[in-house]
């Protein structure tokens, strides 16, 4: 159990190794709140939705892993998204995707839901005093098995995902209005092609068609948000995607939308971090999907790597918090899934402390200067700063487990509530 008179201690030696450097930890503590991460309500329960809970995953994605205690239903998923948040610091926001809605009532095809479906989510969420995001589903559903869904020639399956989307934009409004925090809404379609295709152009035309008629109705942007999510390939769509980083990147300018960069649609090389202040030159927001692929868009859970670091710092260096909205998407069954959310949120949140605690300015100077190898040591030397005691300190603050503390508390949610699922 951690000490906290040996918190304090470490954290005012911490404090004053940073001012050496120009850094205000006490303003660091402030301003690291003003990080709303989003928590994806899907790695509750691998993906598998409300609405069919028994159903295959469909969409190129997967959820590898068969750890006890999947979450079977809503009060289920929420009452684990609660204990998640109570083990992290700050405030978060919940996503929701459009297949995790209350159909107790009734069942609702996805060209059939209303806000009547989500607003146990939205009371929740205010009970919760926190915000809400949403996503359309457009997988594991018999009209998407072709693999094909708001690009498919098909007018009468096209047509049903244009009005899935209208209605996801719909409730996304009413969220936001409800929550009184402009709801993100995510869109993001499987459409691709396992073998070469030859009419590329003609799937991009119906995916073009289809996003105007489901974009056509003004919300206004107190209330919702729209974002569009590129994907450079999915399984069983290895030859070709409808929605490419190129497609949406110039529809989300034309056409005033954000763009969502998820950091496991790229190939290995390309940098998701290098991709914000390009993208914020042209659109006024981002939506980030923070996730870990390995190998693949293997969704395995954040952790505090280069990566995640390198997009924390852009959006700290350049100021860019309000311009960027940050999501998380991972789906990783092998493990306790609260477990997952904790380590995976903490590793983001603790990269945006990294951030903040650095002495940027110093840092541009070199590099106007040409004095290159003074940012590179600096750079390295920041690396093994005390940041940790920083991290303790605001944890222990925030009256949430300090360092690994949290372990003991998700053991002991797995035995009293997740076993006897
Ligand atoms: C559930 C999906 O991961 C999500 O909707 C989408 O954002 C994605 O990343 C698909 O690869
Ligand atoms: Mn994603």
């Amino acid at each position: 159990m951690a000490n906290k008179e040996m918190i304090k201690k470490a954290y005012e030696l911490a404090k004053e190794q940073y001012a050496a450097l120009g850094v205000d930890t006490e303003a660091v503590l402030n301003k690291i709140n003003e990080i709303k991460i989003s928590l994806h309500c899907w790695q509750t329960d691998d993906v598998s939705g409300t609405e069919n809970p028994d159903g295959q995953l469909s969409g190129g994605i997967q959820a590898t892993g068969n750890y006890p205690g999947k979450a079977r239903n809503i009060t289920e998923i929420m009452a684990d998204l609660e204990k998640v948040m109570s083990l992290l610091p700050g405030k978060q926001r919940v996503n929701v995707h459009a297949l995790y809605g209350d159909f107790s009532g009734g069942a609702a095809d996805r060209d059939a839901i209303e806000v009547k479906h989500f607003q146990g989510w939205i009371d929740w969420c205010k009970k919760q005093g926190i915000g809400m995001d949403f996503n359309g589903s457009f997988f594991s559903h018999p009209k998407a098995d072709s693999g094909f869904t708001l690009s498919s020639k098909d007018e009468e399956v096209r047509k049903f995902w244009v009005e899935h989307l209208k209605r996801t934009r719909e409730i996304a409004a009413e969220v936001g209005k409800q929550l009184k925090s402009p709801c993100v809404l995510n869109t993001w379609i499987p459409d691709g092609s396992k073998d070469t295709p030859v009419d590329r152009n003609g799937m991009r035309s119906q995916l073009t068609k289809s996003l105007d008629e489901g974009f056509a109705a003004e919300f206004p942007k107190e209330y919702m948000k729209d974002a569009v999510e590129s994907k450079v390939f999915g399984i069983g769509a290895e030859s070709m995607t409808v929605g490419s980083h190129d497609y949406y990147l110039g529809y989300a300018i034309k056409n005033n939308k954000m763009i969502c960069l998820d950091n496991g649609h790229f190939h290995p090389t390309e940098v998701v971090g290098d991709k914000i202040s390009s993208c914020l030159q042209f659109v006024d927001e981002v939506l980030l999907h923070v996730t870990r692929p390995v190998r693949w868009d293997s969704d395995h859970v954040v952790t505090l790597n280069e990566e995640v670091q390198t997009i924390a710092s852009e959006i700290v260096r350049n100021d860019f918090i309000s311009r960027v909205n940050v999501g998380l998407d991972f789906f990783d069954a092998s493990i306790n899934r609260i477990g997952a959310y904790v380590v995976g949120t903490r590793a983001a949140q603790k990269a945006f402390m990294i951030a903040m605690l650095e002495p940027t300015s110093t840092l541009v100077k070199y590099e106007e200067n040409g004095q290159n190898f003074e940012r590179l040591a600096l750079l390295e030397e920041l690396k093994t700063k005390p940041f940790g005691a920083v991290w303790d300190y605001y944890c222990l603050q925030e009256g949430v487990p300090v360092s690994e503390d949290y372990i003991a508390e998700i053991q002991a949610y797995e035995k009293e509530v997740l076993s006897k699922r």
